[in-house]
């Protein structure tokens, strides 16, 4: 018996091997990935289509944080690590040789397991990306803030301690700042790994409350240990094993009649 339902009342339930153009926000080609000698990642090819939630599913140690570090070129910082295949965002590969990386993280934000606010207030916390970009004008950035807190649904709590530090807000109130930090620069893509593995149950729902409402401006990819999470969450779950895409297709198809005996195996807690 499947036990997990999905809940996700907006899933669209598109045709993942018909996607126009348009549609897909990602694609990756034959991805091959290689700490050293060791093969963490075996052929993976997948459409990640765009203004949806894509969950990464399956067991510790399938390969899930590397195929969504593989989206920002966060692998590139490990020298071990060697990729093959490709990844294009809208069309355009990021492993090109002429991709300037900082200008691909600005398209493609991403969101650690742990929050990791700097010890500097809110709001500088919110603006950095922005400083960083030169911006100064202080209407520029207060509109920022401003966007970026109500994207991320912290506005409320937050708007009256603008100017204290970070690290005097709640982990789960850390982690949706986190979240404005990586939208303030308006990424096209926003990568979620893990993001509440480390909070607590009420946090969490705000969390994944956060998530729906972040689709309608972004394409999310989320990888989560937490198979409810992923029913409740995203429009798209990727069931991953020891390294291979098992099987991607629509949450509802994926979690009540899936086609491979591993993914039931797994979503009927059989392993992992
Ligand atoms: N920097 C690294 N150097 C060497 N091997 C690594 C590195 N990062 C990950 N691996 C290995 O690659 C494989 C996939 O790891 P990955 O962290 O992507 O899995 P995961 O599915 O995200 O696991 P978890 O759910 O436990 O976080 C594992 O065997 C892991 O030990």
């Amino acid at each position: 018996m499947i036990s997990v339902t999905p809940t996700n009342a907006n899933n669209q339930q598109l045709d993942l091997n018909n996607l126009t153009p348009a549609q897909v926000a990602l694609e990756i080609k034959d991805l091959n990935l290689y700490y050293g000698s060791k093969q963490a990642l075996y052929d993976v090819s997948m459409k990640i289509p765009k203004g949806q939630v894509t969950a990464f599913i399956g067991p510790s140690g399938c390969g899930k944080s590397t195929l969504l570090r593989c989206i920002n070129r966060m692998n590139d910082l490990v020298d071990i690590c060697n990729i093959e295949g490709e990844i294009n965002l809208h069309g355009k590969n990021i492993y090109d040789k002429s991709v300037d990386v900082a200008s691909l993280r600005r398209r493609v934000g991403m969101v650690f397991q742990r929050p990791n606010p700097f010890p500097k207030s809110i709001y500088e916390n919110v603006i950095y990306g922005l400083r960083l970009q030169g911006i100064k004008d202080r209407r520029t950035l207060d509109d920022a803030v401003e966007r970026s807190l109500r994207g991320a649904a912290l506005w409320d709590e937050v708007k009256d301690r603008l100017h204290d530090n970070a690290f005097g807000l709640s982990g789960g109130q850390q982690q949706r700042l986190v979240i404005a930090r990586a939208i303030a620069i308006e990424p096209e893509v926003l990568l979620l790994d893990e993001p509440t593995s480390a909070l607590d149950p009420i946090s969490t729902l705000t969390i994944e409350e956060l998530i729906n409402d972040l689709k309608s401006k972004y394409t999310v990819v989320i990888v989560t240990h937490n198979m409810q999470q992923a029913a409740r969450v995203s429009d798209q779950t990727a069931f991953m094993y020891m390294g291979e895409l098992i099987e991607y297709s629509d949450t509802n198809t994926l979690f009540t009649t899936p086609k491979m005996k591993k993914t039931e195996d797994y979503i009927t807690g059989r392993y992992g």
